[in-house]
């Protein structure tokens, strides 16, 4: 897969010069409704034997054309992942483009012009919610005029789950509730954040499991707080084991919220490591025990909870 990068106004050397079935969105998550898109796209590409592109922001639209402050977004994906998500389906071609004033400013005609014609687009498609241009100026409605029957439009209905749509905001939503295991189930697959190990208060060794104490960067959504079944990438290798999100309630009030996780058949010392963390089902929520012998039996119960979902 290409990955081409364009700041408007681009040098017209950067595009590839054959022509394409083009899949627009922002793709936040990559989701199955994202992923009925592109595989519309790629049906399209190879009927018509052309390349499949996708195209998606820099950053989410919102910051630039509702000003929200960009870090106060946290992302599904980040722009690493949503690019091996790409590659992954089959994408030949994934275009980058830097949303600045310059790109916002355009007329919906402008954008249509530089940004799918001028790209050898022979076929555009998009969810039936896509907006283009300056902000609720142009939708899927009006692209077949701008397109100018340069190429054709396929606009893709909303896929449904529960009577719901599935939308990168009901999914952000069930991460916070916790609901992991949903959150897979409308994803596709299962959802991983990249943290790095820190130190903790050496409780973990003292009960008998060791625990990763993770940090996270601020654009990362971790889960609600709960006990989960994880797997953990260390090294590159996988390691099973259980994840605690939680206050530590057993051990005083007023305490942070901390992320960590006891592996399974591993023992090394690892801080300052980049982990990532595999988040695969939910199973309890947090309890607050009068000692440790309380926690500890439960710590030993969940370890047979986790085996059993592996099994
Ligand atoms: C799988 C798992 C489940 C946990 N469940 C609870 C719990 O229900 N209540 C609680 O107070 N602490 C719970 N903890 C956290 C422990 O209380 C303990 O603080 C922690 O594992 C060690 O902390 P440290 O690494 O900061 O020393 C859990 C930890 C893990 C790994
Ligand atoms: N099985 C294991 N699971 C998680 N961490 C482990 C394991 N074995 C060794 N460790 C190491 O021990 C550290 C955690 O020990 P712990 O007593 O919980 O101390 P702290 O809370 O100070 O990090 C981890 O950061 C990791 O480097």
């Amino acid at each position: 897969m290409k990955v081409i990068y364009l700041t408007e106004p681009y040098d017209p050397k950067e595009i590839d010069d054959e022509a394409i079935s083009l899949a627009m969105g922002f793709f936040d998550g990559v989701h199955l409704g994202h992923q009925k898109v592109i595989l519309k796209a790629k049906q399209k590409a190879n009927e018509k034997k052309i390349k499949l592109a996708v195209m998606t922001f820099d950053k989410h639209p919102s910051v630039q054309f509702q000003k929200k402050p960009e870090r106060s977004i946290k992302y599904l994906t980040s722009m690493e992942k949503k690019i091996s998500l790409m590659e992954g389906l089959g994408v030949d071609i994934f275009y980058i483009l830097t949303l600045n004033n310059d790109l916002a400013s355009l007329t919906p005609q402008d954008f249509v012009t530089k940004y799918m014609i001028d790209l050898h687009a022979q076929v555009v498609v998009a969810g039936f919610d896509y907006t283009y241009g300056k902000k609720d100026i142009a939708n899927m409605d009006t692209l077949a005029k701008y397109a100018h029957q340069q190429f054709e439009v396929v606009t893709v209905p909303e896929l449904i789950s529960e009577d719901q749509k599935i939308s990168s905001t009901r999914i952000r939503a069930a991460i916070d509730k916790g609901q992991i295991n949903d959150v897979n189930r409308l994803l596709g697959y299962e959802y991983q954040t990249i943290g790095e190990v820190v130190h903790g208060e050496a409780r973990g060794r003292e009960l008998g499991f060791p625990t990763l104490n993770l940090e996270f960067n601020e654009h990362i959504r971790i889960p609600g707080p709960g006990i989960y079944v994880t797997r953990v990438q260390v090294s590159g290798v996988w390691y099973r084991g259980m994840a605690s999100i939680g206050y530590n309630v057993t051990f005083g009030q007023d305490r942070e919220l901390t992320v960590e996780i006891n592996l399974f058949d591993f023992n090394e010392m690892i801080y300052g490591q980049q982990v990532t963390v595999e988040w695969l089902s939910y199973l309890r929520s947090e309890i607050k025990f009068d000692g440790i012998d309380g926690l500890i039996s439960q710590l030993n119960q969940d370890k047979k909870m986790t085996i059993a979902y592996f099994n």
